[in-house]
C-alpha cells in the first residue's frame, strides 16, 4: 500500500518534471486542439447532446444489471481509494464507522446518487448535483427510501451556479463527469473555486490511450454492450497529464492518482497503478491560490 503510494507520488513528480521542462513547451505537449475549446464570455459546462444520453437511461440508474452497471460495480473500489485519500488529508480515522462526519461533500453530476448515498452513509453532509432533471429527480427518490441517505441535498444545477452563489466544501467529487462536460478547464476551475482552501478535490476520469478505446468503447459498448452504443467519445478523454495540467491551472496540486483495473474472472475492480484506462485523481488546492 505503502509502495503504491510512493509510486503514484514518483509518478506525479514525473508527470510535473514534463511539464516544467523548459526544453519541453507544455502548450505543445498538451496541445489546444486536444482539448474542447474554451467560451469565456459564456463558460457552460453544459453538452447538450451529453445530457441527453444520460436523461434517455435516467430510469435505469439503480438497475444493477442496467447501463450503469459498471458505475455500481466500480463503486466500492472508488469508495476505497476516496476513504483512504479523504481520511489521510483530512486525519479521520478510517476504520470508524462514520470517517466522514464533519466534511462536506458536493458531488458534482451525481446521476442517480450512486457515489452520494455511501459518502451520506459514511457520516459526511453530501450535496449532489447534476444537469439533468430526472436523475436528480430519480436520486432523490432512491436516497428518501432510507433515514441514512434522505438528508442528502440533492439540487438540478451545475458546478458553476454553484460557484456563483458562494457555496464552499471540504471535498468535492467530480467521477466519470469531465469527460462529458463542455470545457474540461473551465470545469476544474469551477471544480477548484468550489474548494475550501484545505480541502480536497477527487475526480475519476478515463484516459485517452489506445488500450482505453479498445477496453472503454470498443468492448464495454459494442461487443460485451455493458454501455449503450456512444456513450463514450475517445476524443473527450483526458490523458492523466493533461489532467493534471488543468488542474494545477485551475489552483489544484494532485497528490495522488490510481488506476481501477477490471478481473474478468472474477467480475470485480480493484486499485491498480496501471492508469493506462480508468483513473482518480486526488488533489489539494494549491496554497498560493
Ligand atoms: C457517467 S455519469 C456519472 C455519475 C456519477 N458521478 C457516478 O460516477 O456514479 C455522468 C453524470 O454527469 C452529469 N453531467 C454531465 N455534464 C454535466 C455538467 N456539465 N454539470 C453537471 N452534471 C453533468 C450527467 O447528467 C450524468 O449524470
Ligand atoms: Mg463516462
Amino acid at each position: 500500500m505503502a509502495s503504491n503510494h510512493v509510486r503514484n507520488l514518483n509518478r506525479i513528480i514525473t508527470i510535473h518534471r514534463i511539464f516544467h521542462n523548459p526544453l519541453l513547451n507544455a502548450r505543445s505537449f498538451f496541445s489546444d486542439a486536444s482539448l474542447p475549446q474554451t467560451h469565456p464570455s459564456h463558460p457552460s459546462s453544459l453538452k447538450d447532446n451529453e445530457l441527453a444520453k444520460f436523461a434517455s437511461i435516467a430510469d435505469t440508474w439503480w438497475d444493477s444489471e442496467g447501463p450503469f452497471k459498471p458505475l455500481h460495480v466500480m463503486n466500492p473500489t472508488r469508495l476505497t481509494f476516496i476513504r483512504s485519500a479523504l481520511c489521510r488529508h483530512f486525519k479521520k480515522d478510517p476504520y470508524s464507522a462514520k470517517p466522514f462526519e464533519g466534511l462536506k461533500i458536493v458531488d458534482v453530476g451525481c446521476g442517480g446518487g450512486i457515489l452520494s448515498e455511501p459518502l451520506a452513509r459514511l457520516g459526511a453532509t453530501v450535496t449532489g448535483v447534476d444537469a439533468v432533471e430526472k436523475n436528480i429527480k430519480i436520486a432523490q427518490l432512491h436516497a428518501g427510501l432510507d433515514p441514512a441517505t434522505s438528508t442528502i441535498e440533492f439540487c438540478c444545477t451545475t458546478a458553476e451556479k454553484l460557484v456563483e452563489e458562494g457555496r464552499k466544501f471540504d471535498a468535492v467529487m467530480a467521477l466519470e463527469v469531465i469527460e462529458h462536460v463542455a470545457d474540461p478547464a473551465e470545469f476544474c476551475k469551477s471544480l477548484a473555486a468550489l474548494t475550501d482552501p484545505d480541502g480536497a478535490t477527487v475526480i475519476s476520469t478515463i484516459n485517452r490511450s489506445m488500450r482505453a478505446y479498445a477496453t472503454a468503447i470498443v468492448a464495454a459498448e459494442y461487443v460485451l454492450r455493458w454501455l449503450p452504443k456512444g456513450t463514450h467519445e475517445w476524443s473527450s478523454f483526458l490523458t492523466p497529464e493533461e489532467l493534471v495540467l488543468i488542474l494545477q491551472r485551475a489552483g489544484i496540486n494532485v497528490e495522488e492518482m490510481a488506476g481501477f483495473v477490471y478481473n474478468p474472472v472474477t467480475g470485480r475492480w480493484s486499485l491498480s497503478d496501471d492508469i493506462s484506462v480508468n483513473f482518480i485523481a486526488f488533489g489539494t488546492k494549491s496554497k498560493n491560490t
